[in-house]
């Protein structure tokens, strides 16, 4: 039998980025245009191989509250550096790209950002199914390795 690797990941992010929909879209290959904002946190598994192993993620989609997404990104950032777990593996998702004459932030400022903290960054679409894949790829792919993750944070924008 296959060992099993459990892996912590937390979905951040102002209320409306797309937290849910990028869960339903990598657990369930599914988007629903009518999804319910989030209450509280809710919890998802997917598991996928690295080499010989399986890495199981253990999915957190937290409840957003603000509205000023970018901003959001760079304090849960500072919080985490402060107050989080040594062992961070990063990465910042600019959701909505299908919508992409009316992003909020330029991917560019995101790029720059995510390059200054070492995360991984990537523009996705959780409704067309554009990149959710290659983010959460990426993440497996920095796990296999890294023996010391303690838990993997999604950052999301609009
Ligand atoms: N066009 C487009 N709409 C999206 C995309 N992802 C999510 N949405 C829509 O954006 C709205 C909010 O999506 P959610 O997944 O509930 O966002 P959330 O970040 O989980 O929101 P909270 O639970 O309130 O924190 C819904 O109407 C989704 O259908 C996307 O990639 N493109």
């Amino acid at each position: 039998m296959m060992a099993i690797r459990e892996l912590k990941v937390c979905l951040l992010g102002d209320t409306g980025v797309g937290k849910s929909s990028i869960v339903c879209r990598f657990v369930q290959d599914h988007f629903d245009h009518n999804i319910s904002p989030t209450i509280g946190a809710s919890f998802m598994t997917k598991t996928v191989p690295c080499g010989n192993e399986l890495h199981k993620f253990l999915i957190w989609d937290t409840a957003g509250q603000e509205r000023d997404s970018f901003h959001t990104l760079k304090k849960w950032v500072k919080e985490l550096k402060e107050h989080g777990p040594e062992n961070i593996v990063m990465a910042i998702a600019g959701n909505k790209c299908d919508l992409s004459d009316i992003r909020e932030v330029p991917m560019k400022d995101a790029k720059e950002y995510a390059e200054s903290i070492g995360a991984i960054v990537v523009e996705t679409s959780a409704k067309n199914a554009v990149n959710i894949e290659e983010l959460f790829q990426g993440i497996n792919q920095v796990c296999c390795r890294s023996d010391n993750v303690d838990l993997i944070i999604v950052l999301i924008k609009a």
